[in-house]
C-alpha cells in the first residue's frame, strides 16, 4: 500500500481554489501558511535528526512556508539557516519572513549543509529558472547528505510534469495539502524522490485520483467458470503474445479464457484453444476479447479486427490492433453499444490522438472523449481516462517492466476483469493496471513477462 493511493490529483489552478475558498471560509493565508509551515518543520525534524539545516526561501508563499518552517526550527533550538533568493513579494511571505529572528543569506553566497531544504518556487512557478538560480540549486543539493522539497522541487511545471531546466532531484517532497500531477507524471516524478503529503487543513477535490486497490468480488459457493468471466483472446501472426494475455486473464482470475489462434503452444492445458473464426465472437458467454498482442497487421489481421468490432462483445484493443484503427474505426468505436478499452503507449496514443503538450492526464481524458473508450495510456505514470471524464494516475510500479510482453499481460489482466464486470469498463482497466503493477513489484529485478502473468496468482488472491 502507497500513502499516496487514493488520494486526489489536484492542478496549481485547483490547489489556488481550494485555498480561496479556505480564506473564504475565514481562513487567512498566514494561517494557512503557519500550518504548512509547521507541518514541513515537523518533518524535517524528524528526517534531520540534528543535524544543520539549510532553508531556501524564494519570493512567493512557498518562500514563505519555508520562513515559517525556519522560525519553528530555531524556536526547537535546531540548527537552522536562511538564504533567500529574493525579498518576500507577498503579504503572507513577508509576514512569515518577519517571524523569523536569524539572519537572511544570499542564495549564490551559501554554505552548504547536510540537510536541504528548497522553499524557493511552488505551485507558483511561471517560467524557467534562471541557470544561476539552478547552478546555486546544483551545487547545494550535491553537498548535501538529504535534499527536501517544499511542495515540489523548484523548476518542476505543477500540472504538466515536466521540468523547465536541469533542476537536481529531491530525495524527499513535502507535498502541501494534495498531490500534483507533477508528483505522479514524467519526468518530473523522477525528481521529487519518496512523496509525503501533509495536511494542510484546506479539503481538496478532484475527478483525477491517484490509482488505488480495487475491490473485487472473491468467488462464492455459486460460482462457475462462465460467472467468474469468460475471455476470449484473438490470436494472430505471433502466438506467444496471444498466449501470454490468454494465460494472464486466467491467472487474474477469469474462468474461462478461449484463444482463438492457429498455432501456439499447448501449454497451460486450462486454455482452450480453437481456430478463429467469426461465429467464435457470437458466444453469447463471452464477456471480453482480447485483440492485437501478436495480431499482425495485414489483411487478415484487419479482418479479425472488424470483426470484432462488429462484434456485440466488450473489447480490449493493444498492440497492432491499436495500429490499425483509422478514423473510420474509431468512428466504429465510438458507436459501440458495449465499452472498448484501448492500451496505448506513448508512441501508440500519439499515434491514434497526435501528439500534444498538455499533461498526460489531460491527453489521455481528451482522447478517452474523442473515442468513447476507456483509455489506459501506458508508461511509469499509466493514466486511465473514462469516457465520462474521471481519472486515475498510476504510481511508478517497477522499472523492470520495461520488458516485452508485459503489455500482453496487461491486456490479458483487464480483459479478466472486464469479463467479470464489463458494466463498468473504467474500474476493470483500474484493477488491471493495479494488479499488473502489483506483480511486477513482488517480483522485484530483471523478471520476464511469463513471470509476471503467473505472479497475478497470489495478487488476485489478495484483491
Ligand atoms: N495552496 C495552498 O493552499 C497553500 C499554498 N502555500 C504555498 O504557496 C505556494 C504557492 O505560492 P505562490 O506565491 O503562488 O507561488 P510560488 O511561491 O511558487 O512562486 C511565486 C513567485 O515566484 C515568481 N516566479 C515564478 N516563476 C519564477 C521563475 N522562474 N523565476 C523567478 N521568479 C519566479 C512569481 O512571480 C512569484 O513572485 C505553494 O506551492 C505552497 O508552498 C501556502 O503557504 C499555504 C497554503
Ligand atoms: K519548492
Amino acid at each position: 500500500m502507497t500513502p499516496l493511493s487514493g488520494k486526489p490529483v489536484v492542478t496549481a489552478a485547483k490547489m489556488r481554489a481550494a485555498e480561496e475558498a479556505a480564506i473564504a471560509d475565514g481562513t487567512s493565508v498566514d494561517i494557512l501558511m503557519a500550518r504548512a509551515g509547521t507541518e514541513v518543520a515537523q518533518t524535517i525534524r524528524r528526517l534531520a535528526s540534528g543535524s544543520e539545516v539549510l532553508i531556501l526561501c524564494g519570493p512567493g508563499n512557498n518562500g514563505g512556508d519555508g520562513y515559517v518552517a525556519a522560525a519553528a526550527l530555531r524556536a526547537w533550538s535546531l540548527p537552522v539557516r536562511v538564504a533567500a533568493l529574493a525579498p518576500p513579494a507577498t503579504d503572507a511571505a513577508r509576514n512569515a519572513c518577519a517571524g523569523w529572528s536569524g539572519p537572511v543569506e544570499t542564495l549564490a553566497e551559501t554554505k552548504s549543509a547536510p540537510i536541504l531544504v528548497d522553499a524557493l518556487f511552488g505551485t507558483g512557478l511561471s517560467r524557467a529558472l534562471d541557470p544561476a538560480i539552478v547552478a546555486a540549486l546544483r551545487r547545494l543539493n550535491a553537498r548535501a547528505r538529504l535534499s527536501i522539497a517544499v511542495d515540489l522541487p523548484s523548476g518542476v511545471d505543477t500540472d504538466r510534469g515536466v521540468a523547465l531546466g536541469d533542476i537536481p532531484a529531491a530525495d524527499v517532497t513535502l507535498a502541501l495539502g494534495a498531490p500534483k500531477p507533477a508528483h505522479l507524471l514524467y519526468p518530473a516524478a523522477g525528481l521529487c524522490g519518496a512523496i509525503r503529503v501533509l495536511d494542510i487543513g484546506v479539503p481538496a477535490s478532484s475527478d483525477v485520483m491517484v490509482l488505488a486497490a480495487p475491490d473485487l468480488p472473491m468467488p462464492g459457493p455459486d460460482s462457475h467458470k462462465y460467472s467468474r468471466g469468460m475471455v476470449a483472446v484473438v490470436g494472430g501472426d505471433m502466438p506467444g503474445a496471444a498466449e501470454l494475455s490468454a494465460i494472464a486473464a486466467l491467472r487474474a482470475g477469469a474462468g474461462y479464457v478461449l484463444l482463438l489462434a492457429e498455432h501456439g503452444a499447448l501449454q497451460p492445458h486450462a486454455i482452450v484453444r480453437k481456430a478463429f473464426t467469426p461465429d467464435a465472437l457470437t458466444d453469447k458467454r463471452i464477456g471480453a476479447l482480447i485483440i492485437g498482442p501478436g495480431l499482425g497487421r495485414g489483411d487478415e489481421a484487419r479482418a479479425r479486427l472488424d470483426q470484432a468490432l462488429a462484434s456485440a462483445v466488450p473489447l480490449v484493443i493493444d498492440g497492432d490492433a491499436l495500429h490499425l484503427l483509422d478514423t473510420a474505426r474509431l468512428d466504429v468505436v465510438r458507436n459501440r453499444a458495449v465499452p472498448v478499452i484501448m492500451t496505448p503507449h506513448a508512441g501508440e496514443f500519439d499515434a491514434l490522438f497526435g501528439k500534444g503538450e498538455e499533461s498526460k492526464i489531460d491527453r489521455a481524458r481528451a482522447a478517452a472523449l474523442r473515442s468513447g473508450a476507456t483509455i489506459i495510456f501506458k508508461g511509469a505514470d499509466t493514466v486511465i481516462a473514462s469516457p465520462q471524464g474521471a481519472v486515475r494516475v498510476a504510481q511508478s510500479a517497477n522499472a523492470w517492466l520495461s520488458t516485452a510482453g508485459t503489455g500482453d499481460v496487461l491486456a490479458g489482466a483487464v480483459g479478466a476483469f472486464l469479463s467479470g464486470n464489463a458494466n463498468i469498463a473504467f474500474d476493470a482497466a483500474c484493477a488491471g493496471v493495479w494488479a499488473h503493477a502489483r506483480a511486477a513489484r513482488r517480483l522485484r529485478g530483471a523478471f520476464i513477462a511469463d513471470d509476471l502473468a503467473d505472479a497475478l496468482t497470489a495478487v488476485r488472491s489478495r484483491l
